[in-house]
């Protein structure tokens, strides 16, 4: 058998009283793209620490291509050919992409040549971080780490929030380095793409390795009774709630023009729906859920909630109208370094008005709930940046069940979440539409609008170029998404 590029052997590590890894086992081979799966706070990220030398263990061994790898800071790690991308790019928003790339001692050059190859050479990188997309901070940091020529590329959730073009440049990445006999350690929460595009994967549960196996080899199905272990769900099917009765127009735009010389949007979104609305990156969808959270002042149009006008100087406004959003940048909505108990009472404790059904009196006791309806996994619940990442993704939306809301907007919620809550996460937004909310899901993962939307909106160069029921198929959204079907939409009252 041939020397595999890392093996780690019953790797433990624990942080304080957390055991986040008890004992893990992986084999990655030369010229693999190798999934690494498990659900929330298996340890994953953990493991791809230990890997990259930016924690150390406290139990077992890692060599690569059969020598010791006893890592103490993560420039060791890329001196022996380990480069990772992160699931949060760790960069300095108010310092341009060039500035960030010189604190890390990155050659501009060689990142603008990788982004070439990705065809992605129109980003420019004198923007400042913090205005840059996360989607596009992931594809910076992937062309960053491919600058170091790694024999081991760690990709962590990097596909997470990627819209399909994007993360097809990833796969394309993902297949040169195979190519050339170098290998590329893949961890996603979305199996397709895993059993797609990896020829071996590895399932953590519980911080200990369960299996390993060729991922195409009982397909989803069993992927999910691994990772899950006895709690297996069955894989997601649509959410069959009983569909609520529509009901009145909750929030209405006209004519709202989110980004410069694209047609207005008109949309309406109705208590009991789920709308979904899908977009290859760039089209204006973070701009247009900025302005309808009273996040940013829309270019001309207005907005209107529960009939009545809305000129949202700031998220404020629109959340005393019953108008939250649970928004891209987890770090932004989370209080990272306060208990996670105070980032769902944050909102129960500003002096706003209640919603719906989940206002309820005693603060803990709808702390409770939430932490118990989302399965928040609070072993690390001291400071909200412990958690992991999915854990830390399901604190942004308990913090609106807390809260109450009556129009929900939804940016990517199951970001990084694993399969079996992603089904708990359809569920609720399902039942949260049943109780009269009116939902507006922005999804980069196609299939989701089939479970759980009502009907989905396509946003092209800032304008709405079509609108089709939830049975659509993939292909015709991705048409449209590339803007080449403009008339092509079935449009549903
Ligand atoms: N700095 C830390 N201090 C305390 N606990 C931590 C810390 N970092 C991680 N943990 C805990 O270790 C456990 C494993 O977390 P880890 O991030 O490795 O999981 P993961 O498999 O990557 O999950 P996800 O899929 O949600 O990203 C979790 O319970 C987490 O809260």
């Amino acid at each position: 058998m041939a020397t595999p590029l890392l093996l780690a052997e019953d790797v433990a590590k624990s942080y304080g009283a957390v055991r986040a890894l008890k004992s893990v086992d992986l084999r990655v081979l030369p010229g693999e793209a190798h999934a690494l799966l498990g659900a929330n706070g298996a340890g994953k990220s953990t493991f791809v620490k230990i890997v990259t030398g930016v924690v150390g263990l406290d139990h077992g061994s890692l060599s690569m291509e059969g020598e010791p790898l006893r890592l103490t800071d993560p420039q060791q790690g890329l001196a022996r050919g380990i480069a990772s991308v992160f699931q949060d790019p760790a960069m300095v928003p108010d310092l341009t992409v060039a500035e960030n790339l010189i604190l890390t001692g990155t050659p501009a050059a060689g990142v603008r040549e990788h982004l070439e190859r990705m065809g992605l050479g129109g980003l420019d990188l004198r923007e400042r971080a913090g205005d840059v997309p996360l989607p596009f901070l992931r594809m910076l940091d992937l062309a960053r780490a491919l600058t170091h020529q790694p024999r081991l590329l760690i990709l962590d959730e990097i596909t997470a929030a990627l819209p399909k073009d994007l993360a097809d440049k990833v796969f394309a990445v993902v297949a040169d380095l195979i190519a050339q006999d170098r290998s590329v350690l893949f961890i996603s929460h979305r199996l397709e793409e895993v059993i797609e595009h990896c020829t071996m994967c590895t399932v953590f549960r519980d911080g200990r390795t369960v299996a390993s196996f060729v991922p195409r080899e009982g397909g989803e199905q069993r992927i999910v009774a691994t990772m899950l272990g006895e709690a297996a769900l069955a894989t997601a099917e649509r959410i069959s709630a009983e569909t609520a009765a529509i009901g009145d127009v909750r929030l209405s735009a006209s004519g709202l023009s989110v980004v410069p010389d694209a047609a207005g949007i008109d949309l309406d979104v109705r208590a009991g729906e789920v709308v979904g609305v899908v977009a290859l990156e760039g089209q204006g969808q973070d701009e247009l859920f900025a302005a309808l959270s009273g996040d940013r002042r829309p270019l001309a149009g207005t907005l209107s909630v529960d009939g009545s006008p809305l000129a949202a100087r700031h998220p404020a406004d629109a959340i005393r109208r019953g108008v939250v959003l649970v928004p891209a940048d987890r770090v932004k909505a989370l209080l990272p370094q306060r208990p996670i108990r105070e980032s769902i009472a944050l909102p129960l404790r500003a002096p706003l008005r209640r919603w719906g059904p989940f206002s309820m009196t005693t603060e803990n006791r709808v702390i409770d709930r939430v932490i118990a309806r989302l399965s928040i996994d609070t072993r690390a619940a001291a400071q909200a940046k412990r958690l992991s990442g999915g854990n830390q993704q399901k604190l942004t939306i308990g913090r609106w069940l807390a809260a109450g809301f009556r129009t929900l907007l939804l940016f990517d919620p199951t970001r990084g979440i694993d399969i079996g809550t992603k089904n708990q996460i359809y569920e609720l937004v399902r039942e949260l539409a049943a109780d009269g909310a009116a939902v507006l899901m922005y999804t980069s993962e196609l299939r989701e609008v089939g479970l759980v939307c009502d009907r989905v909106l396509v946003l092209y160069q800032g304008s709405i170029v079509g609108e089709f029921p939830a049975e659509v198929d993939e292909e015709t959204l991705l048409t449209a998404m590339h803007g080449l079907a403009r008339a092509g939409g079935e449009v549903t009252p």
